[in-house]
């Protein structure tokens, strides 16, 4: 697992640190650490690329605060290795030991100016690498003046390798959220532990590859902000059929799904829910589509019944809803109602009330969760959303009480007590119609599976009321790999994914 925080949590945690609480010079030491941790990164990525390290040049982009410190400091380190080191100091003043340090190593320092900036973005264009040291977590807003003329023309002459130092300046390290103009960095070398901002969109579109530098102040790191479950959490997590096991105890989705005017839904979303292992899937629906989902999916029971009166453990509603189905509609509602956990997605989103409870798990995309926003009286467009995914889906969750998933190049999920999770696996090849389906399918799948068992979640330190998200979470992950396996780097169909994703459970 993966866990990241707030710029102002790992503040908080270097600050015994720093008051020399133990021992003098200690926060030098975590900056020495920091700055070793950034010189071998960029030493590893040279290296990764078939570069020698004798002779390469490197433009360190260094602003007034620690941040810059951190990055003279490396660049330090890297002219001793043999670099042709370039500094370019972006607020006329400079970290002054990270400065003396970068100077006696035989570094070139350069003061950026109104004049200048056009000139010295060309040169660090030319430098084999650049590292962004101008804005860490002690940021207030985006890079201006000289420094925003400085990366805007940068940005444009596309630099062979970029290594952002602790977080790309300009992205907000609580939020994510990026104050153009940013560089986009091939890789972002965090310092202690991961930073919330950098999983998730927009500013996990800058970091490139994240890698963390440990420099001794875990420890005092609080509950992490936000968590990313990795393939291991995935095996312990997934449920594996018990000697005695039947179809019953091994879970049953109901699905309430698809339309005349979207019958595919339904299948799809049935065919994620198989894939993810459920003992039986029942789905309830107009007889056309019933049709179609049998012969689709032979494995499924259809009927025409009533929600009150179907045995499941958990309701898949929504996926290719049409608004004048009311008994549809009506069949969504119930679902959500019943107290069983419920994934309601596309078409059940509008058709909901508007408080509902955490075992309800809402899949919008950035445009449907605007308009879920603006129901519940906050008014911001679908723009606005992908500016801001973690503060727009913390705000979902509080407000409807329910747990939301936000779809996207990173998927973020989020419980109305707080518990925030990213996922990241996918390709954008995931983005075709029909992947959305699959994927309430494979959560419908596995809330039937193992929505109950909290002590499976507890042993994985996942509290019984986060256990949702981490449902919505690990789903996320699956279909995101399983997407990555279907495509092999070319196009994928809906179907190819739920396919695939048979194959990333058993793997996992
Ligand atoms: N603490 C530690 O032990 C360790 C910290 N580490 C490193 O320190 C980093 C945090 O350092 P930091 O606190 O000095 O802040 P940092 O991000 O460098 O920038 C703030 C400076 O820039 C200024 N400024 C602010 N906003 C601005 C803007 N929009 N445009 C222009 N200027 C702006 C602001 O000055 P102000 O304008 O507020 O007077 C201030 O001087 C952290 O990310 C990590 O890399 C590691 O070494 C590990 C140990
Ligand atoms: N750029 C992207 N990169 C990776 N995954 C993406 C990207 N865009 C969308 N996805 C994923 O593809 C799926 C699309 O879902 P959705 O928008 O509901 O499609 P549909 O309604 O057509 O099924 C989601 O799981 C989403 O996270
Ligand atoms: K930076």
């Amino acid at each position: 697992m993966i866990s990241a925080y707030t710029g102002t949590q790992v503040r908080e945690a270097e600050k015994p640190f720093l008051d020399d609480a133990l021992g003098p010079g200690a926060g030098a030491v975590l900056m020495q650490r920091a700055a070793y941790g950034l010189a071998n990164a960029v030493i590893s990525a040279l290296r990764g690329r078939g570069q020698r390290l004798y002779g390469s040049s490197v433009a360190v982009l260094a602003g007034k605060g620690n941040n810059g410190g951190d990055g003279l400091f490396a660049a330090a380190l890297l002219a001793g290795r043999g670099m042709r080191t370039t500094a370019v100091l972006t607020a006329g003043d400079a970290h002054d030991a990270g400065l003396a340090a970068f100077r006696k190593a035989g570094g070139y320092a350069v003061t950026l100016t109104g004049d200048n900036a056009a000139e010295l973005a060309a040169m660090a264009g030319g430098a084999d690498v650049v590292i962004d040291a101008i804005l860490g977590t002690g940021a207030q807003g985006g890079l201006r003046g000289p420094a925003a003329a400085l990366i805007e023309a940068l940005s444009r002459s596309r630099p062979d390798l970029v290594v952002a130092c602790d977080i790309p300046s300009g992205v907000d390290a609580d939020s994510g959220e990026a104050h153009a103009p940013v560089l986009a960095a091939d890789l972002t070398v965090t310092f202690g532990a991961a930073k919330a901002g950098l999983l998730a969109d927009p500013g996990a579109d800058s970091a490139g590859r994240v890698r963390v530098i440990p420099i001794g102040i875990e420890l005092a790191l609080p509950w992490p902000a936000l968590r990313r479950l990795e393939a291991r959490d995935l095996s312990a997590l997934l449920p594996r059929p018990e000697r005695r096991a039947h179809k019953y105890s091994r879970g049953v989705l109901g699905v309430v799904a698809g339309s005349s005017a979207y019958p595919g839904a339904a299948v799809l979303a049935c065919k994620g829910a198989l894939a993810a292992g459920v003992g039986m899937v029942r789905y309830l629906g107009p007889p056309d589509v019933a049709d179609l989902v049998r012969q689709s999916c032979p494995e499924v029971v259809c009927s025409a019944g009533a929600v009150a009166d179907t045995h499941v453990q958990a309701w898949l509603v929504g996926s290719g809803l049409d608004d004048s189905d009311e008994q549809q509609l009506q069949r969504a509602r119930d679902a959500a109602d019943s107290g069983l956990p419920t994934i309601a997605d596309a078409g059940a989103l509008p058709a909901l009330p508007e408080v509902l409870a955490p075992q309800v798990i809402l899949t919008p995309h950035a445009g449907e969760l605007s308009a879920l926003l603006e129901r519940l009286g906050v008014s911001l467009d679908r723009s606005a959303v992908e500016a801001s995914t973690l503060s727009a889906v913390r705000r979902a969750a509080g407000l409807t009480e329910a747990t939301v998933l936000l779809k996207g190049a990173t998927t973020l999920v989020a419980s109305p007590f707080q518990d925030f999770f990213s996922q990241a696996e996918a390709t954008p090849w995931l983005a075709t119609a029909g992947s959305g389906d699959v994927l309430a399918g494979i959560i419908g799948g596995l809330l039937a599976q193992v929505g109950a068992d909290v002590g499976r979640f507890g042993d994985q330190g996942i509290d019984p009321d986060a256990r949702w998200a981490a449902i919505a979470a690990m789903a996320a992950s699956i279909h995101g790999r399983a997407g990555v396996r279907a495509s092999g780097g070319g196009p994928v169909t809906a179907s190819g994914i739920a396919d695939a994703a048979r194959e990333v459970m058993r793997e996992l």
